[in-house]
């Protein structure tokens, strides 16, 4: 059984910064959803990389067996670890459902890290963000808080009902928010 933690929150919450810190320091391997799609999309012989980046420019949800099993292939290769941080995914009910499908009897999900920031704070942090990407722009990045709000906030709210997130506030200081999540982190390994 792997563990796994999924880590939610708006685009540019900070998911991506606090998963290498946790891996730096946990033992946990990260898995973000969208660097694994934005390497299957450069991957030469990909059947793949026109899709992937129209669902990336659009700010849409590629369907999940392409990402499930980027995912899954990640985890395989990484037997080792502790566990795993899945970062920025499940995104919406066709990422729920086929993630049970694939993974359901092969994890241990312990946690959902949902990193909360406002949307206007987000959106000023992606622009800033200076890796390049196709998708941190205006016009792409309503799309993706559009998205947020009306695909993958329900499934936070799906597990909420469950008793299963943990919500850190992510507009401070990043060693503010940090130093909140290996408590969370803390407490669940403690169990
Ligand atoms: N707590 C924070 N305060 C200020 N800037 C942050 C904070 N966390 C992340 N950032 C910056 O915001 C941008 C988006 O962060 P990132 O980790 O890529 O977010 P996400 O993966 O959720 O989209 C990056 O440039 C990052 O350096
Ligand atoms: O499970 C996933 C994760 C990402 N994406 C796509 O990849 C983009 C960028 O995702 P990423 O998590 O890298 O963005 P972030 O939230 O970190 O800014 C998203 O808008 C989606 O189009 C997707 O389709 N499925
Ligand atoms: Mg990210």
């Amino acid at each position: 059984m792997y563990n796994v933690v999924f880590v939610l929150g708006p685009p540019g919450s900070g998911k991506g910064t606090i998963c290498a810190q946790i891996q730096e320091n946990l033992g946990y391997v990260h898995l973000s959803a969208g660097d694994l799609l934005r390497a299957e999309r450069e991957r030469e012989g990909s059947q793949f990389g026109a899709l992937i980046e129209g669902h990336i420019k659009n700010g849409s949800i590629v369907p999940v067996e392409i990402t499930c099993s980027l995912l899954e292939n990640a985890m395989i290769a990484n037997k080792e670890a502790n566990g795993f941080l899945v970062d920025g995914f499940p995104r919406n009910e066709d990422n729920l459902s086929g993630w049970k499908k694939q993974m359901g009897g092969k994890v241990n999900e312990q946690f959902v890290l949902f990193l909360s920031c406002p949307v206007d704070v987000c959106i000023d942090r992606c622009l800033h963000r200076g890796q390049g990407r196709t998708d941190d722009n205006v016009e792409s990045l309503k799309k993706r808080v559009e998205t947020y709000n009306q695909q993958t906030f329900p499934i936070i709210e799906q597990y909420e009902k469950h008793g299963m997130v943990r919500e850190v506030n992510s507009q401070r200081p990043i060693s503010e928010v940090y130093q909140d999540v290996v408590e969370v982190f803390s407490a669940a390994n403690q169990k």
